[in-house]
C-alpha cells in the first residue's frame, strides 16, 4: 500500500516535522506540499533539512491543491484549516495539527480563539485514559478527520489524568507550569524570540489563565473523569529550541495512602509505545525526547504538602505535533500504530 499526502503549512516548524516523519514511512507517499507567503520556492530551499523531498515545489494553499489524496495533514495557522477542509471529500483523511477542531465548547472556542467555529473533530491523543476504561485510541479507529492537540496540552494531559481516572487526585485544584522551547511559537519573527533576547533568559507568558490552551486541558480531563476540573497553567518561554518539560501538580484525593498513587500510572500507561512512567525516584529530561515520538513522565507524593507531582518531558514538534498526528493517522487507518515513528530521540 502507498498511499498519497498533502502537507499544507510545509515551510513551517510543524510540517517540516511531518515532513521528516514522513519521508521515512513505508506506507505514506508525500506528493504535495503547500505553502502561503513561501509558494513558488523549491521545499528545499525553505526546508534545507529535508534533501529527500528535494524533488517537491510549494505550491498555494487551496482546496484545489489539497484535493485527490488519501491524507491531507494541515499545519497552519489557527483559523485558517476550518474553512479548507469543509471542501475536502470526506472520504479523506484529514489530520489538523491547529486548534480549529480541538474543542467541544463553542463557547470556550469564542473566550479562547474566536472567529468561526468549524466543530470538535476526534481527538488526536492516542494514550488518554477515559473514564470508564479504554483509551481515547478506541474513538480514532476508522475516524477520518482528526484534531492533534496543543504541544503544553498533550504534556499536561499525559501528566494528570491516569491519577484522575483512577481517582487518587482531585481534579478541581490542578496547577502546571511549564518550560516551553520556542519552536513552539512558530517559525515568526518576534522581538522576544531574538537569539540576544532569550538565550539566557526565562520568562512567563499568558499568566492568569489566559493561554488558550487552558479549555483544552479541562476538557481532556474531564473526559478522563474529572469533576469540576479547575487548572491553573502558566508556561514559560526557555533558551531551547524544542521541548516541554510540565510540572503539574494536584491535591492527593482524601483517604488515598502515598503507596496507592503510582499504580494509577502504572496501570494507565504499562502498554503504552510512546508514554513511560520513569522509576521511582527518577524525573525527564527535555534532552531524551528530543526527535523522538515519546512522552517521559516522572511522579512524586509530596506528603507534607499533600500533593501529587508529575514531570513530563516530550518533544513539542513530535509528540507534540507531527508525531502525534501520524500515530493517530496510522490508528485511524488500522496501521500499526507506531509505524514510522521513532522511539529513539538524538543525544546530546
Ligand atoms: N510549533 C509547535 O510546536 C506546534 C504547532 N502546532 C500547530 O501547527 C500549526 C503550525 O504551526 P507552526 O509550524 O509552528 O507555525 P509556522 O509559523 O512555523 O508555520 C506556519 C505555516 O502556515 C503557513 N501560513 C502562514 N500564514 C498563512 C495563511 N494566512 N494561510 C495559509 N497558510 C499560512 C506558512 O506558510 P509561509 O511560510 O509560506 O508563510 C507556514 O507554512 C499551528 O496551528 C500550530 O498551533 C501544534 C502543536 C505544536
Ligand atoms: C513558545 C510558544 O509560544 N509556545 C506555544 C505553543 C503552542 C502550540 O504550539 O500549540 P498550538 O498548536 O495550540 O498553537 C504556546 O504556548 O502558545
Amino acid at each position: 500500500m502507498s498511499l498519497s499526502v498533502a502537507v499544507a503549512g510545509a515551510s513551517g516548524y510543524a510540517g517540516g516535522e511531518l515532513l521528516r516523519i514522513l519521508a521515512a514511512h513505508p506506507e505514506f507517499d508525500v506528493t504535495t506540499v503547500t505553502a502561503f507567503q513561501n509558494a513558488g520556492q523549491r521545499l528545499v530551499d525553505v526546508q534545507p533539512h529535508l534533501r529527500s523531498l528535494e524533488h517537491l515545489t510549494l505550491v498555494e494553499t487551496t482546496p484545489e491543491t489539497l484535493s485527490g489524496h488519501d491524507i491531507v495533514f494541515l499545519a497552519l495557522p489557527h483559523g485558517k484549516s476550518g474553512e479548507i477542509t469543509a471542501a475536502l471529500d470526506p472520504g479523506t483523511l484529514v489530520v489538523d495539527c491547529g486548534a480549529d477542531h480541538r474543542l467541544e465548547s463553542e463557547a470556550d472556542w469564542a473566550a479562547f480563539y474566536g472567529g468561526d467555529y468549524f466543530g470538535a473533530w476526534t481527538y488526536g491523543l492516542p494514550e488518554l485514559p477515559l473514564h470508564g476504561g479504554g483509551h481515547q485510541r478506541d474513538r480514532l479507529v476508522g475516524a477520518r478527520r482528526i484534531a492533534v492537540p496543543g504541544c503544553n496540552v498533550t504534556a499536561i494531559t499525559l501528566g494528570l489524568a491516569p491519577g484522575i481516572r483512577a481517582g487518587v487526585i482531585c481534579s478541581d485544584d490542578l496547577v502546571a507550569v511549564l518550560a516551553v522551547g520556542t519552536s513552539g511559537a512558530g517559525k515568526s519573527l518576534k522581538t522576544e524570540l531574538l537569539f540576544s533576547e532569550q538565550t539566557a533568559s526565562a520568562a512567563a507568558y499568558a499568566v492568569g489563565g489566559t493561554h488558550r490552551h487552558t479549555p483544552e486541558i479541562r476538557q481532556n480531563l474531564t473526559a478522563a473523569g474529572g469533576v469540576g476540573v479547575t487548572v491553573s497553567f502558566t508556561p514559560m518561554l526557555v533558551p531551547m529550541s524544542r521541548g516541554i518539560l510540565a510540572t503539574s501538580t494536584a491535591k492527593l484525593a482524601p483517604g488515598i495512602r502515598a503507596a496507592d498513587v503510582r499504580s494509577a500510572w502504572e496501570t494507565a500507561y504499562a502498554t503504552e509505545p510512546f508514554v513511560h512512567l520513569l522509576p521511582e525516584g527518577q524525573f525527564p529530561r527535555t534532552g531524551d525526547t528530543t526527535g523522538a515520538n515519546t512522552a517521559l513522565v516522572g511522579l512524586a507524593v509530596d506528603e507534607a504538602a499533600g500533593r501529587v507531582i508529575t514531570v513530563t518531558a516530550i518533544d513539542n514538534l513530535v509528540k507534540g505535533t507531527a508525531g502525534a498526528a501520524i500515530q493517530s493517522a496510522n490508528i485511524a487507518l488500522g496501521l500499526p500504530e507506531s509505524l514510522g515513528l521513532n522511539l529513539n530521540g538524538v543525544a546530546p
